[in-house]
Formats: C-alpha cells, sequence, structure tokens
C-alpha cells in the first residue's frame, strides 16, 4: 500500500515538473549578436552557439581582433552558417551602435538573441578612482548594453521571440572593496533586467542576466596589470577563479532554458539564492530549495561579512604601519 503511495507521490511530482518545465531554445539557423565577442567570456559563448548552429555577428572595437574571432567561429561551424563582423564602440552613442546592428542584421536577417558581453572593469578604491571612471564604465557596462537592447527589442516584441542576455558579475550581486565604479555599473544591468523581463516576456522575449565571478580573459589580466587593491584580491578569491569556456557552458546552458539568473559556479549559486529578492526561480524546485537554504545562508552571510570586514582592517593596519615607517 505504501510503495502505491510512494510511486502515485512520485508521479505526479515527476508531471508537475515536467508540466511546469519551459521548452528549450533553439539557436540553429538564428541570428546570434554577440557584443564583445571578439575575445574573452563573449568568444566563448559565440564559439558555442556556432556549434549549435548559430549564424553569429560580432560587435566590438578592433577590426584585427574581430577578424580573427570570425576565423575560430567558421572554423567551429558548418559551411553554410555565417559570421559577419561589425566594428562599433558601443558606449559611442545610440545612434552607433544602431547603426552597427542594422548593418549586421541586412546580412544576417533580424537578430534572435542578443548576447550583451562586452564590458570593462576598473579595480581601486573610491578616493582613487578617477571620476571619470564612474562614467566611463556606467556608458560602457550599463548604457552599452541599453543601446543594443534597445536596438533589437521592438523586432523581438513584434516577432513575438527572442532572447536577450546582461552579463553582470558576482560583483553585479554584492558589493565589495575596489569595485565602487565596477559594481554600480553591474547592480544597474540587474535592475533594467528586471523591469525588462516583465515588460517583454508576454511577448515570447527571454531576458537573461548571468553573473560570473573572476574569470580568466584578456580582460581580467588587463584589470590584474593594471593594479588591484590586496583587499579586493583576497576577498574575490573567495570565489575563486573560472576559465572563459567554464563560464560561457553555463551561459549556454541558461539561455537554452530560459533561465533569468545565469549563476556561475558553487559560490555563484549561493549568491544568486541570497540575492534572489523578487526575481522569479528557474523552476519549482529551484523556488524551494531557496526557501529551505536561505535562512541558513543568510547566517554563512554574517560569517563572510565579518571575514571581509577582518580583512579590510588588516590591510588598513598594514598600509599605516608602512607609512609610519616611511615618516
Ligand atoms: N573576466 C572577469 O573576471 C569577469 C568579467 N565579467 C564581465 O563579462 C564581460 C566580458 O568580460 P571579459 O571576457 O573579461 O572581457 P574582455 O576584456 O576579455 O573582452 C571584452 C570584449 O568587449 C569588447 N569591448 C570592450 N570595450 C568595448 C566597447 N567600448 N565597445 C564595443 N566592444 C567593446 C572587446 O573588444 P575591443 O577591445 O576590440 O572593443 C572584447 O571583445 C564584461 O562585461 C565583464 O565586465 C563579469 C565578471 C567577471
Ligand atoms: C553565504 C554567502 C557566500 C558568499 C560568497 C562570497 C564570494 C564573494 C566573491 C565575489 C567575487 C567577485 C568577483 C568579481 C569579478 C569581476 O567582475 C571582475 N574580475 C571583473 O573584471
Amino acid at each position: 500500500m505504501l510503495a502505491i503511495w510512494i510511486t502515485a507521490g512520485i508521479g505526479v511530482l515527476i508531471g508537475f515538473i515536467s508540466f511546469t518545465r519551459k521548452s528549450k531554445v533553439e539557436f540553429k539557423n538564428r541570428h546570434v549578436l554577440v557584443t564583445g565577442g571578439s575575445e574573452g567570456i563573449g568568444l566563448s559563448v559565440a564559439i558555442r552557439l556556432a556549434k549549435k548552429g548559430a549564424n553569429i555577428s560580432l560587435l566590438s572595437r578592433t577590426d584585427a581582433k574581430l577578424k580573427a574571432a570570425a576565423a575560430t567561429l567558421r572554423a567551429n561551424m558548418e559551411e553554410s552558417q555565417r559570421v559577419t563582423t561589425v566594428a562599433c564602440d558601443i558606449s559611442a552613442s545610440y545612434q552607433k551602435v544602431k547603426d552597427a546592428i542594422d548593418q549586421a542584421c541586412s546580412e544576417l536577417g533580424p537578430v534572435d538573441a542578443l548576447i550583451n558581453c562586452a564590458g570593462t572593469s576598473v579595480a581601486s578604491a573610491f578616493e582613487n578612482t578617477a571620476v571619470e571612471d564612474f562614467e566611463r564604465l556606467m556608458r560602457l557596462n550599463y548604457h552599452g548594453s541599453v543601446f543594443a537592447t534597445r536596438a533589437v527589442i521592438d523586432g523581438m516584441k513584434s516577432r513575438r521571440s527572442g532572447t536577450i542576455v546582461f552579463t553582470s558579475s558576482q560583483a553585479g550581486q554584492i558589493g565589495l572593496y575596489g569595485y565602487t565604479a565596477y559594481s554600480a555599473s553591474k547592480f544597474a544591468l540587474r535592475g533594467l533586467a528586471e523591469c525588462l523581463r516583465m515588460e517583454v516576456k508576454p511577448y515570447g522575449v527571454n531576458v537573461s542576466i548571468a553573473f560570473p565571478p573572476d574569470t580568466d580573459t584578456p580582460g581580467y589580466k588587463e584589470e590584474i596589470e593594471r593594479g588591484v587593491p590586496e583587499e579586493t584580491v583576497i576577498i574575490s578569491k573567495s570565489s575563486g577563479l573560472y576559465t572563459s569556456d567554464f563560464v560561457a557552458d553555463n551561459i549556454l546552458k541558461g539561455i537554452t532554458n530560459g533561465d533569468f539568473f545565469i549563476p556561475v559556479g558553487f559560490e555563484g549559486n549561493v549568491l544568486t539564492i541570497i540575492t534572489a529578492g523578487m526575481a522569479p526561480a528557474a523552476s519549482v524546485i529551484d523556488g524551494i530549495i531557496q526557501i529551505i537554504l536561505l535562512p541558513i545562508l543568510r547566517i554563512s552571510a554574517f560569517f563572510y561579512q565579518f571575514q571581509f570586514g577582518r580583512i579590510v582592517s588588516q590591510c588598513m593596519k598594514k598600509k599605516n604601519l608602512g607609512q609610519n615607517k616611511r615618516d
């Protein structure tokens, strides 16, 4: 008798889960436009989409990098698939971005999926960050994504299908030492993504936002070369360094499932639960996991906060000591 009840229970659960599961998004023969697709995370995502049969356009500033990336994509796709590149600074102006996207569309047709990946970072304490950098990062990381999205959204809504992906960061989920300018631009993307999702969901357009941890890319290497505060280095180590391939695998899985949040790695999943707010869960199971884990994770967050505070205090003491020696 018990066995029958258990089997029936499992049956109902599986039925419920498959009922609530969304259908997979297809990229075969679709036009996918990747901003910042010439290297790093953007290129890794583009390669995966090429392997899925998509036609791909890449938008970034440097022609030489675009040409090299296009050759890499061709090596990863069938003869019939197409690649095009348009050189454009996506932070320049809406009109310039729109013209560039229109050019890509004239070759590959309307954009079915837009991957907003172009972005940059600055890691330095607030008082050491040039005020111009606050504007520059907002202009590229936030407005750049607004411009590109604005250029494709009407078409997607009228066709009742499409995918828009924003690339935030774990530093767009929590604020950390050294990221006053960067985090603000990445938090802004989350606000944008949440609002846009609610607006376009009834039109069949999926919105996703990815939160990568430190990822080994040309951009990351440049950040390290420019110099990152010791506090930022130590705190960021808590979530590790990943490859752009790993990050891109997660992004591909997320957009194929039509998930809103795309976390990366263990800490990434934890951060996504703890910062879920009013955002939708990927599935019923996901929602249940969030409800159960939230209180426990909130407690561990206090420990992390305490630990991060200690790191900052210790670094301050070290700096003061150094200063006294020089005096
Ligand atoms: N790497 C990391 O640790 C993390 C990165 N991220 C985010 O992921 C995204 C990709 O990062 P990552 O792969 O490291 O970046 P990279 O610096 O390695 O690559 C950036 C890409 O964006 C393009 N790009 C830069 N500026 C512009 C611009 N003004 N207009 C158009 N294209 C531009 C670059 O080409 P070109 O220079 O020729 O224009 C390049 O194709 C960014 O938004 C970043 O903030 C998030 C979390 C962690
Ligand atoms: C219960 C709570 C668990 C908390 C775990 C905390 C982990 C915090 C680490 C955050 C690392 C941020 C990396 C940003 C990378 C980035 O965007 C730049 N590299 C861009 O260049």
